[in-house]
């Protein structure tokens, strides 16, 4: 058993969660730059947690310069076992609605201009990211989110775009109609695939504010309307967040999908061609197997 420190990764709208017992914002510092902002720690119901704002408080960062890598690295320095990620998102189905919910099971990412991996030159490093969310951890969050009375959608297919503009209504269509993607926004990847790489459980919560562009009743997105719309979001996320330690529990069992042993197999340079450097940088997130 290990003890169970929950990390919320808050989307835009979200830049703090209030009721943790013992807050402190800490300042976490990482082979690769500084995460996003402070992290904010503390415990509710008894179970360690930290908090960040994944654009900072006042959101500074665009989701193209977002430090997802440090950010992932922070929470593992700081004893982090399951990220909860929660985002504003666009919809592509009339029936995942603005104000509802999708506990997001899978990922198609677009996003061209960010670092993807803590590998490389000096260890290189090949997880499987076939299934990038815990379901553990998932159904937490779909039970947190029906406890709190939230319109909630299990499973769906989250359509990562580079951004900072939205979609063009061509792109909009083809994500919709032949990728059968479900949602879209900017952020969650790199984000899902370092935390499997960091071995930490990941769920993500998308949390729908707008139809993109595709649908004809609804026009194109525009940012006034997501913001209003996340404005009675940001609530809800912060009801189901409050219900998430005593679903998780403070012990925790190793995890029956294996997301904390992603990388038991996935080293493949021989340890003594490892550059001692890249392996130095490495010492949170893969300091188990190094
Ligand atoms: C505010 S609209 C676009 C912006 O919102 C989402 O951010 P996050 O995923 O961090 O909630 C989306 O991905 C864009 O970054
Ligand atoms: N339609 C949309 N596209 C990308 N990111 C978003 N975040 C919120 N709505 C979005």
């Amino acid at each position: 058993m290990t003890r169970t420190k929950i990390a919320v990764i808050g989307g835009s709208g979200i830049y703090d969660i209030d009721g943790l017992e013992g807050a402190e914002w800490v300042q976490v510092d990482t082979p690769w730059g500084a995460p996003s902002d402070q992290i904010l720690t503390g415990s509710l119901d008894g179970v360690d947690m930290a908090f960040l704002p994944r654009h900072g408080r006042g959101h500074v960062h665009s989701p193209t310069t977002v430090p997802y890598r440090a950010n992932i690295d922070a929470l593992k320095r700081l004893g982090v076992t399951d990220v909860i990620s929660v985002s504003a998102c666009g919809s592509f189905r009339e029936e995942m609605a603005p104000g509802d919910f999708v506990v997001v099971d899978q990922f198609i990412d677009r996003t061209f201009a960010r670092e993807k991996s803590f590998f490389g030159t000096g260890c290189v490093a090949h997880v499987s990211v076939a299934h990038p969310t815990c379901p553990r951890l998932s159904d937490a969050c779909e039970t947190a989110a029906r406890d709190a009375g939230i319109s909630v959608h299990r499973g769906g297919t989250y359509l990562a775009m580079e951004g900072p503009q939205f979609s063009t209504l061509a792109e909009s269509q083809m994500y919709r109609e032949s990728w059968g993607a479900d949602v879209i926004g900017m952020t969650n990847m790199p984000e899902a695939k370092l935390a499997r790489e960091a071995e930490l459980c990941y769920a993500s919560v998308a949390m729908i504010t707008d139809y993109d562009s595709w649908h004809p009743d609804h026009g194109e997105v525009d940012v006034t309307q997501i913001i209003q719309t996340l404005m009675g979001n940001a609530e809800k996320g912060r009801a189901l967040v409050k219900r998430l330690p005593a679903l998780l529990g403070a012990d925790r069992a190793p995890c029956q999908h294996g997301c904390d042993r992603a990388l038991e197999y996935a080293i493949l340079t021989a340890p003594d061609a490892r550059d001692p450097d890249v392996v130095a940088k490495l010492d949170s997130v893969a300091g188990r197997v190094l």
